[in-house]
């Protein structure tokens, strides 16, 4: 089992721990959550990210305001409706909160608290074992690929879908570190993944666990794709819909377009809690908009790595900040769960079964 070189939150007693992921790839500082307020705030300023986190996240918020404020009904769902508002596109955070509800709404309240600590550390756990499992299926996958010589296998990627998005191995990353583990020469090319950097996050957790790696810049992923420099794309997903199209962080559909020029095959790999049966395609999705302060500034650090935003807009200047895109299923070769490798034509299949 993959274990994660510093964990991305736990419990400690009545609180909550969070590696904050505001302050990396700087700094490396844990944040304490003592209430429901600090854990929504946490969720929605990204200091935790990354669609599986947000779940366990707010799985736990709930254990910890139930604790804090009282288990009777109305503290339930305030918890319940505060935390589903941090954040519109990632579905993991709804499925965690719907089966947090489903456990603690028929419990009479004195019997809520201790129940809501043990739900909450379940889904933790099944994550972790999860993540796991989406690194064997994606081994085999990696082991299939043809070979190549002089050079190691590659992997492009987007944004953060590592341990850090996680409380394991990651999703999108979970197949390099199992490829890592069994002795495959891998390399990771990471994009920076403009506003957030979460690239550069992906960067440090690889450097962290000694995986070979090269950032780029986002505009760099198509030529590269076009020239042989990767043998497959796997990004993760924050929403998948029944027929298949795919929410990843924005960027994503570009480098699935590229890759389908390229002839690349294009994974995604997320935990079965990502597909969303109740979104029929991706236009159902909701895309979440983080405003234009994150494409008109750039966060980086002074000379004593203090973090400092810098405006690299001129003042005034309209921007547009969609958080997210969909790639459409025809684009997407597989998605690589913890049940195996499935493909969208599957899915559809599963999804009419059930209309029926
Ligand atoms: C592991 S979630 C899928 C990721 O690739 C990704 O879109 C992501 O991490 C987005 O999360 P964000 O919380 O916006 O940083």
């Amino acid at each position: 089992m993959f274990v994660q070189p510093v964990p991305t939150l736990c419990r400690d007693g009545d609180s909550l721990l969070i590696l904050d992921q505001t302050a990396l790839p700087w700094r490396r500082e844990q944040c304490r959550l003592n209430t429901l307020d600090e854990v929504a705030r946490a969720i929605r300023t990204m200091q935790v990210r990354g669609a599986p986190l947000i779940g366990n996240t707010a799985a736990m918020g709930v254990a910890l305001a139930l604790t804090r404020a009282g288990a009777e009904d109305e503290q339930l769902e305030h918890a319940l409706t505060l935390l589903a508002a941090t954040r519109p596109t990632a579905v993991n955070l709804h499925w965690a909160l719907n089966r947090m509800a489903g456990i603690l709404r028929p419990l009479p309240a004195p019997r809520r608290m201790a129940a809501a600590w043990d739900a909450a550390e379940a889904i933790c756990a099944d994550d972790a074992a999860t993540c796991d499992a989406i690194g064997r299926h994606g081994l085999a996958l990696l082991r299939g690929l043809p070979a190549r010589s002089g050079r190691p296998l590659r992997v492009m990627t987007h944004c953060n879908a590592g341990w850090l998005a996680t409380l394991g191995a990651g999703t999108a990353l979970a197949p390099v570190y199992a490829a890592q583990a069994a002795g495959i020469d891998i390399e990771v090319i990471a994009s920076e993944t403009r506003p957030r950097n979460q690239g550069l996050l992906t960067a440090w957790e690889l450097r962290e666990a000694g995986v070979p790696h090269m950032l780029i810049a986002d505009n760099a992923a198509g030529h590269l794709l076009m020239h042989g420099e990767a043998d497959v794309v796997i990004t993760g997903a924050d929403r998948i819909a029944a027929n298949g199209d795919s929410a990843n962080k924005i960027g994503t559909l570009l480098k699935a377009l590229a890759a389908r020029a390229a002839g690349i095959p294009f994974y995604i790999a997320a935990p079965y809690s990502t597909l969303d049966f109740g979104s029929p395609d991706g236009a159902a999705i909701p895309i979440e908009d983080r405003g234009a302060d994150e494409v008109c500034s750039s966060i980086g650090v002074d000379a004593r790595d203090e973090a400092i935003s810098l405006r690299i807009a001129p003042a005034g200047t309209r921007a547009a900040n969609p958080a997210f895109d969909v790639t459409p299923a025809s684009l997407i070769t597989g998605i690589i769960t913890e049940r195996g490798v499935i493909a969208p034509a599957a899915l559809s299949a599963t999804y009419a079964e059930r209309q029926e």
